[in-house]
């Protein structure tokens, strides 16, 4: 136990029956409050549906009230479970209770529950029996639902704590019990035992750019959540307008954490991944590692200008044909109106129509000379100016010569072109530009998405088109609604002149209105769909693995430069990512970032990580492994075995077999991943889903490494280190982040001899060998 005195109760315990009970009493009085609270949101709500909205401002004031009251139900839902989790007893005979949000009691305003994000809560995670914070006493309250089931106190008196019961951890019994228990295939919320270190992280400064430095398992990706959650309750007005994002590795990562957020009754957040980044994309392609590699270079910067500069032609000369004339555009004229244009430092775009003009100047005083000069008015040379700009002809050639382009015009017309690759990129070799080429039909990728937002700021949105394809929708909406009135009138004239007609109460207007069910959109569902959106705060997780493509695209989206970043430089795999965070920031905020360490591990238990510590050192000698902050108990083990298709299965439905409940992940080098996955399918009983079709509760899954990252289970077996480490460019790596997946268990299989840097596992002999292939 940490700290001096420690009582804990059971509720089947008689001595602490009357605390349970008081307890229970309370919780239970708390439950009935957030019932009120939902059913009062609950009715609000179908009062503001049933608001007809007459007028747009009626409606929009109608859908905020219906989002907002339907945010609220969402909130007090997601806070249901263990609402309520510990107490305080101050010294000044104040008590606290501390839970998942904030209540009120309505009469006389004295706080019911504190909110774990207020200052009042701190002293929950912080007090210690050094620095008691003003607290007496700390209880944990364990829930089941809304039921209280136990629970444990800590008295905080430092008189009376035997020296060799001092921890570094606060909560000590609750931590231990919520990292031992079997993994669900989601990530929890760990409210109620957040640890000092991580604490100062969810509060430190939203300004600037924070770091958090930790080895696997440390809460990064729990403490980066919480703090989400913390900066959406201290700094509401702010980020309320402009919303915070959470960028995550993969889609499962994003499934994996999204109870998390609304388990702290906060759904204000957007998650996503880079591939979701640039609106209209869906980047689901998959690509070699070397291509996107080349893609998330810093170097494409210039690639990109260069493949815009590229489009913007000057021929020798360009004919045109006009009423029967052929028209001439010499590479003087043309060069001059690029050049113009171009001065402007407008985007490709918004240059072109600079460039447009210039050229229906060159022809327009062609057409002029022709005629004969001296015969037109200035009236009649403006029409011949309007007349050029709507001949087809004309249009063609300025389309050829600075032709209107979306990013993803330029990007595919690059991908697809030998010539325009090589005009380019002067600076590549010729190996590298072959793996730029890609079919026009090949899919977007993630690392395309930076690449299509960088093409979108040198071009420049033009978006007169969509403006008029808006105004002709809504205008068609209008004449439709019309239309649909008219019949009304019609027929009601018909019926009754007594009877209500349907145009006394609303307009055509206003009927068009409704056909657009857009309704009112959140903040996050804003900032999902406008590419150039600029968030209030940016989470990145797994940060290491960014290119510096990526981090370009996220500065665009942070103006503000106000960012937590997690991850660990040592489980760096993409090959596009960085083992050094200076590097990153160097180019956007100098060295005004701030770096912060964890350094506690709460995932994998000593046994495993002292396997793991040895492929760290192989790694780089001087890289620091974290401290477990438990012993399972249990040695981590090794077995040679002469097929990996053959063997395998066997070992994995031993493993599975020995576990009450919870997860078995099989971890293998990409190529084995299916083949495994099929022949361990064949063999065991329990659900297997296999590679990307993960579905998170699954009893076993099989893995590469690029797909297990973030997560966790309660085993792991290794298949083929040989391989894994072989795969990769960052191999040693990727076996570290393998390894390091597993809260209990940890078995390796190999062919031939153990890679040097697993040398510490104990080889299983022959006869659990045996066993094994008894269960075959
Ligand atoms: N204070 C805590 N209380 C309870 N559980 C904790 C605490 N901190 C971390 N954990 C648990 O430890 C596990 C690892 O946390 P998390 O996934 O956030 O680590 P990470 O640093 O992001 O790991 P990795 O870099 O390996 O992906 C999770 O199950 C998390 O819930």
């Amino acid at each position: 136990m940490t700290l001096l005195s420690s009582l804990s109760s059971e509720a089947s315990a008689k001595a602490t029956a009357d605390p349970l009970d008081e307890e229970r009493r309370y919780v239970a009085m708390l439950y009935r409050k957030i019932d009120e609270l939902r059913d009062l949101a609950a009715q609000r709500m179908e009062r503001a549906l049933r608001n007809t909205g007459r007028t747009p401002a009626a409606r929009a004031e109608r859908d905020a009230s219906t989002t907002m009251y339907r945010e609220r139900i969402r909130q007090l839902e997601g806070v249901d479970e263990r609402l309520c989790f510990g107490r305080l007893d101050m010294d000044d005979g104040e008590t606290h209770y501390v839970g998942r949000m904030g209540l009120l009691d309505e009469d006389d305003q004295t706080s019911l529950l504190v909110d774990w994000r207020a200052p009042a809560a701190r002293p929950f995670y912080l007090a210690n029996a050094i620095s008691r914070e003003g607290v007496r006493r700390r209880r944990q309250l364990r829930m089941k639902g809304r039921t209280v089931t136990g629970l444990h106190d800590e008295i905080l008196d430092v008189a009376a704590a035997p020296a060799h019961s001092m921890s570094s951890l606060t909560n000590e019994a609750a931590l231990m019990a919520a990292l031992t228990a079997s993994r669900t295939g989601q990530m929890q919320d760990i409210v109620a035992t957040i640890q000092a270190e991580q604490d100062e992280i969810i509060r430190a400064d939203i300004n600037g750019v924070l770091v958090v430095q930790g080895g696997p398992g440390t809460g990064k990706t729990a403490v980066a959540l919480h703090r989400v959650a913390y900066l959406l309750y201290a700094h509401r007005d702010r980020l309320e307008k402009r919303g915070a994002l959470v960028l995550g590795p993969n889609a499962t990562f994003l499934r994996y954490i999204s109870q998390v957020l609304p388990s702290l009754g906060e759904t204000g957040a957007l998650l996503c991944t880079v591939g979701d980044l640039f609106p209209g994309v869906t980047a689901t392609g998959h690509e070699p590692d070397e291509v996107a590699e080349i893609k998330g270079r810093a170097a494409m910067v210039p690639v990109m200008a260069n493949a815009v500069y590229d489009r913007q032609e000057t021929p020798v000369v360009k004919e045109v044909l006009f009423e029967g004339d052929r028209l001439r555009l010499t590479r003087k004229v043309t060069a001059g109106a690029k050049r113009l244009a171009r001065d402007t430092l407008r985007p490709h775009n918004e240059a072109r129509p600079f460039f447009v003009r210039e050229i229906l100047k060159a022809l327009t005083d062609q057409v002029a000379t022709n005629i004969g000069r001296h015969l037109l008015e200035d009236d009649d040379i403006e029409q011949i100016r309007i007349d050029l700009s709507r001949s087809p002809e004309v249009r063609q050639a300025l389309q050829e010569l600075w032709p209107i382009l979306t990013p993803e015009q330029l990007l595919a017309d690059l991908y697809a072109s030998p010539e325009r690759i090589e005009a380019a990129t002067p600076d590549f070799t010729p190996a590298e530009r072959e793996l730029l080429r890609r079919d026009r039909s090949a899919p977007w990728t993630p690392s395309d998405v930076p690449l299509l937002d960088e093409a979108a700021e040198l071009l420049g949105w033009d978006d007169s088109a969509d403006r008029a394809r808006q105004i002709a929708q809504w205008r068609a909406d209008t004449e439709y609604a019309e239309g649909v009135l008219q019949i009304l009138r019609y027929e009601e004239d018909e019926i009754d002149e007594e009877v209500l007609q349907a145009t006394d109460v609303i307009d055509a207007w206003e009927l068009a209105d409704r056909h657009d069910d857009d309704g009112y959109l959140s903040v996050s569902e804003r900032a999902a769909t406008d590419r150039t959106w600029a968030f209030g705060h940016i989470v990145v997780d797994e940060a290491q693995e960014l290119s510096p493509m990526v981090w370009r695209l996220l500065m665009r989206r942070s103006p503000s430069r106000s960012m937590t970043v997690v991850g660990d430089v040592a489980q760096t795999s993409d090959p596009s990512g960085t083992t050094t965070w200076g590097d990153v920031f160097a180019p956007y905020v100098e060295d005004r970032w701030r770096l912060t360490e964890l350094t506690v591990n709460y995932r994998t238990p000593a046994e495993v990580m002292a396997v793991a510590a040895d492929v760290l050192a192989a790694i780089g000698p001087g890289l620091k492994p974290p401290r477990s902050a438990r012993s399972s108990g249990i040695q981590p083990w090794a077995m040679r075995v002469d097929d990996y298709l053959s063997d395998a299965p066997a070992v994995a439905a031993a493993e599975r077999a020995a576990m009450d409940d919870g997860q078995l992940a099989v971890v293998a080098p990409t190529a084995l991943v299916r083949p495994l996955g099929d022949a361990i399918r064949a063999r065991v009983q329990c659900d297997v889903v296999v590679g990307d079709d993960i579905s998170l509760g699954a009893g076993m899954v099989v893995l590469d490494v690029r797909q297990v990252k973030g997560l966790e289970f309660d085993s792991v077996l290794v298949i083929d280190p040989d391989g894994i480490i072989g795969e990769a460019r960052r191999g040693l790596s990727d076996l570290y982040v393998a390894l390091t997946r597993t809260t209990k268990q940890l078995g390796v299989l190999h062919r031939g001899d153990l890679p040097a840097a697993l040398g510490r596992l104990t080889e299983r002999n022959q006869e659990s060998k045996r066993a094994h292939e008894g269960v075959r």
